[in-house]
């Protein structure tokens, strides 16, 4: 088993699967569960600490996600991953969320760790290590990640070697084949400190990632979305065309 081999048996709760009936309940359904984890979080007296990620249906369930549900003010963020593209360019994962709820629900921008922009004169390898400087030492409360079709997390594609780093904490991704090419991504790790983990994932195109991630036996080269479970919790949100290819 490789350092970033799926937890041994039984370190971890085994995952938890909630099928939804499509893209739009599924986007309802986390953006009210999210909102709920972080007012259960406050209501203990803890600032709540939220892993985001990027990609489509995230983006919807940012969108959904409502002033009322939790006390927005004081949430504590950081990105899984990032396009190193410039700061603002709207294909960056930070203003993409901008634009789906940090500005709406008034998250102060001291609460929001941003990773380093193409152009902030850091090599991307420095960048990278500059952003892991930001993480906390405990634990996240939840770590959102998306679900690409070929079984990527974050932006930790198959067979990078990057999948398997277990001593740094964020790293320089090149050559990623979903574009932009240059990207930062937490390691699995990082990944991994989130007391729940939240898998995100929609639409017939990703049933297949889907079965191989929840199958009992794969490779995390094939699939790294089996190296990351959360330390009490791993639930997978997908809808009912994800979920095409799972039994029952
Ligand atoms: O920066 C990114 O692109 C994301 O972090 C990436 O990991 C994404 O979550 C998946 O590729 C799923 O994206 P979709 O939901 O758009 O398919």
């Amino acid at each position: 088993m490789t350092a970033n081999g799926p937890n041994p048996a039984g370190s971890t709760p085994p995952p938890t699967v909630e099928r939804l009936a499509d893209e739009d309940e599924l986007a309802s359904t986390v953006a009210a569960r999210l909102g709920e984890r972080i007012a259960q979080v406050q209501a203990e007296g803890r600032r709540p600490r939220v892993v985001l990620t990027g990609g489509s249906i995230a983006i919807a369930i940012y969108e959904r996600l409502e002033a009322s549900a939790a006390d927005w003010t004081d949430v504590e963020l950081w990105f899984g991953d990032e396009r190193f593209v410039p700061a603002g360019h709207e294909d960056r994962n930070d203003r993409q969320a901008d634009d789906a709820f940090l500005t709406r629900l008034s998250v102060p921008a001291e609460n929001v760790h941003r990773m380093p922009a193409h152009g902030c004169d850091l090599a991307m390898a420095a960048a990278a290590d500059a952003y892991a400087e930001t993480l906390p030492d405990g634990p996240f409360d939840v770590v959102l990640l998306g679900l690409g079709p070929d079984g990527h997390i974050a932006s930790l594609f198959p067979g990078l070697p990057q999948v398997h780093e277990s001593e740094r904490d964020c790293v320089e991704v090149f050559g990623s084949p979903k574009p932009p090419p240059e990207r930062l991504s937490l390691t699995v790790p990082v990944l991994r400190r989130g007391e729940a983990v939240w898998f995100l994932v929609s639409g017939e195109g990703k049933a297949d990632a889907v079965s191989r991630s929840l199958a009992d036996e794969g490779s995390i080269d094939e699939t790294p979305a089996r190296s990351v479970q959360g330390r009490s919790e791993t639930t997978w949100f997908v809808d009912e065309a994800a979920a095409s290819g799972l039994p029952g």
